[in-house]
């Protein structure tokens, strides 16, 4: 994530994550702030045996598109919610990569950062069959805990 401040927000895709038993790792790496540590990060993450990534900012958020400039593994962009522009900036700043770059675009906010865990899930799963249960599970729990009408308070 860009800053320490996206934390709230991005703690959602490490909650989906450790649902699923996937392991990971948080960092702070802004492409404005920290650009040789978001250079490192890139072009270090196949070695290191990194998967996946998670790239969520607000604002101008270039991180998630940085990223994927640095390195050939899956980015997944999360919008994060900004007060000014109410995210639509975040979004538009990560969703319109040119061609040959492309960051897979999540909702804005925590919703967004939940469904990035669970398009990250997806991936690892077409390699892991124990997790494409553990996937499918989930999603057949979600499934089953939506009532048919709804309740009165
Ligand atoms: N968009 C970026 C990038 C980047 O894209 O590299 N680095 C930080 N930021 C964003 O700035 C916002 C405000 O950050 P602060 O709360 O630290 O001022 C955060 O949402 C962060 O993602």
């Amino acid at each position: 994530m860009g800053s320490q401040s996206d934390w709230p927000t991005l703690k959602e895709a490490a909650a989906v994550l450790d649902e699923l038993g996937i392991s990971w790792k948080a960092n702070i790496v802004s492409a404005h702030r920290t650009p040789d540590r978001l250079y490192g990060y890139g072009k270090t993450a196949v070695d290191r045996g990194l998967k996946v990534i998670i790239a969520g900012a607000g604002g101008a958020a270039h991180l998630p598109g940085m990223m994927a400039s640095k390195t050939r593994l899956p980015v997944i962009g999360v919008p994060v919610q900004t007060k000014a522009l109410s995210g639509v900036d975040s979004l538009y700043s990560i969703v319109q990569m040119p061609k040959g770059y492309p960051v897979a675009t999540m909702a804005i906010g925590a919703a967004g950062a939940a469904n990035a865990g669970l398009m990250a899930a997806a991936i690892l799963a077409l390699s892991d069959a124990a997790l494409a249960q553990r996937l499918q599970a989930w999603r057949d729990a979600l499934t089953a805990s939506i009532p048919d009408e709804p309740q009165d308070d």
